[in-house]
């Protein structure tokens, strides 16, 4: 296997644990598609839909030949993870404006998160290479994916969380899984660049996004989305934007197949930033050369508090092959989206419901229009933040909001039969 340095483009082969070249750069992954079959793939992949208790059954790992031609079996840790539903609903069409939204869960994966489609290509990648102890910096749904998928290999891991404005879930469930947890001063972005500093003489193997194993196990996020939709997908892909793999992996694997002949049309992808943590926005839409990092970052949305996003090359280059957009969105806007995301019954964290705020306002700035299609990638689970819910349905009248959602009801009369 070969990975290519995005910055001065020099190539190696990739067999040690290693996140940047000595230009500064990151690495991608180059696949060798030469021999791809794309009728033969199409078959393989309808025949896996069906496959049970083999690593096959995985919505990443169905995909293998995309992702990881080379990497034996016997590698692979996996937990079913992709396989999400991917929904419609009036409530969101009427609520952005939109024709139709088509509604990505990955919430819906096993640890909660999209992190799990490409966590489980980078811990079977560092399995491969030995490794035995896994590390990352996270606002907690990466820790979360990571410690779950340790605990499955029987490895340790190692996570380094913000000491403030993440979510209190995400933490528990990380330790819960039995990571060890360390609780820093500062933002993620601090917790990488330590990790890229000590990491190789810790003997560490990173599985954050700056391991470009996660990047290519999160491109099956638009591999099952285009396979589900018959292989025509909306004209837009709306993601959040935090750390950016999601841009990067979805724009790579946009890329894959459209120039393999999966699809005859590329859908132009739409990055959504949260007001108070835009830093990729303010450089895209400055036509700026280079990002300017942020150092408070603060969202409700915690996933996306990030002022230093390690992938914004590769999520730049993701908006330049698709003719793509960019735009940010206020705390309200997103925690109003979410509201309604959950009353659809799909339901998704803050960061998530971004992708919807950012519909509304991408078609009242005309860049969207109401008669085409958009597929949102919803990224964590409803009960990922708890907090949000609690501030957003009780705090501000609590007694009087409590007593409209939730009726006192007195079992020893008869009123029930006035309620119904
Ligand atoms: N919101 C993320 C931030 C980490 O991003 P990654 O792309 O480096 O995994 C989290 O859940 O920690």
């Amino acid at each position: 296997m070969k990975i290519r340095c995005i910055d001065c483009e020099k190539q190696f082969f990739f067999d040690r644990s290693q996140y940047r070249c000595s230009c500064g750069g990151l690495f991608d992954i180059m696949q060798d598609f030469k021999n791809v079959d794309v009728d033969a793939l199409k078959n393989l992949f309808h025949q896996r839909l069906s496959e049970r208790m083999t690593c096959y059954t995985s919505g990443v790992w169905r995909y293998k030949e995309l992702i990881y031609p080379e990497l034996p079996d016997h590698f692979i840790v996996s937990k079913n993870e992709g396989n999400t539903g991917l929904y419609t609903s009036e409530l969101v069409n009427q609520y952005t404006g939109l024709r139709k939204v088509w509604l990505k869960a990955q919430s819906e994966n096993p640890s909660g998160s999209f992190k799990d489609n490409g966590m489980t290509v980078a811990v079977s990648h560092g399995r491969s290479l030995g490794y035995k102890k896994y590390a990352c910096s996270s606002t907690g749904n990466t820790s979360s994916s990571l410690a779950m998928y340790a605990a499955m290999s029987n490895v340790e891991s190692y996570v380094f969380v913000p000491n403030q404005h993440i979510s209190m879930n995400k933490v528990l469930q990380t330790l819960a899984y039995g990571a060890k947890v360390y609780s820093f001063e500062g933002t993620y972005d601090d917790g990488i660049q330590f990790l890229e500093k000590n990491s190789e003489h810790l003997g560490l193997y990173v599985c954050n996004s700056i391991n470009p194993f996660r990047i290519e196990g999160q491109k099956s996020i638009v591999y099952e989305a285009a396979q589900y939709l018959n292989w025509e997908l909306p004209e837009w892909i709306i993601v959040p934007g935090g750390a950016l793999s999601n841009a990067s992996a979805l724009g790579k694997g946009l890329y894959d197949l459209f120039t393999l002949g999966f699809i005859n049309k590329l859908p132009r992808i739409a990055i959504i930033q949260a007001e108070g943590a835009s830093p990729f926005h303010k450089m895209f839409i400055g036509h700026e050369n280079e990002i300017e990092p942020e150092s408070s970052p603060y969202t409700l949305a915690s996933a996306l508090n990030i002022g230093n996003p390690p992938s914004w090359k590769k999520a730049l280059q993701s908006l330049i092959d698709t003719n793509g957009v960019s735009i940010s969105v206020t705390d309200e806007e997103i925690l109003d989206a979410k509201a309604i995301v959950d009353k659809s019954g799909v339901g998704c964290e803050p960061a998530s419901a971004a992708t919807i705020a950012g519909i509304h306002k991408l078609i009242s700035e005309r860049v969207l229009h109401k008669d085409e299609t958009a597929l949102c990638i919803l990224t964590g689970n409803i009960l990922k933040d708890t907090e949000i819910l609690n501030d957003y349905h009780l705090t501000d009248q609590v007694h009087a909001a409590f007593q409209n959602k939730v009726q006192p009801y007195d079992l020893t009369t008869e009123s029930y039969k006035s309620l119904f």
